[in-house]
């Protein structure tokens, strides 16, 4: 498994620790984010996740900003990405049974780093529960 990560400077300490995590389980890891605190601007380092995962050359991206709300609404720009923005195991069980969201959202700033270190892990081992919900997921291109 390959997975594409990037984050703001909210979010490099964060990003170390998942980085360490995924790696600990030999998933390749590709890093586009910020690992220092000087101020930079998330939709640089996302759309460099979103177009890897958009393009399949991952096979699921991570996004740490903030709020996460930047780094999703960048992501969600791309046709083939459905980004979560998760504040809990509960909402990321969801978001991959529900939406088979390919990418997610951590907000640094409102989540601890233990507790987006369980997301990640629920995220990895969550599947997508198909049926009624691929026919709602196959409703939200807007067309435009
Ligand atoms: O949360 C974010 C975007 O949704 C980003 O982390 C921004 O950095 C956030 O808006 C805060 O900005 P600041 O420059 O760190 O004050």
């Amino acid at each position: 498994m390959k997975i594409a990560i990037g984050n703001d400077h909210a979010g490099p300490d964060y990003k170390l620790a998942i980085v360490k995590l995924l790696e600990q389980k030999g998933i390749e890891v590709v890093n586009y984010g910020t690992d220092t605190l000087d101020s930079v601007d998330y939709p640089d380092h996302a759309h460099k996740v979103a177009s890897d995962v958009d393009t399949k050359a991952v096979d699921f991206g991570i996004l740490i900003c903030g709020s996460a709300n930047g780094v999703a609404m960048t992501a969600n720009k791309y046709k083939n990405v459905r980004a979560g923005l998760c504040w809990s195991k509960e909402i990321v069980l969801l978001v991959r049974q529900h939406n088979n969201a390919n990418i997610l959202c951590i907000p640094a700033r409102f989540t601890a780093i233990p507790q987006a270190l369980e997301m990640v892990e629920t995220f990895l081992n969550t599947e997508f529960e198909g049926g009624r919900h691929q026919t709602r997921i196959d409703k939200i291109p807007c067309g435009c």
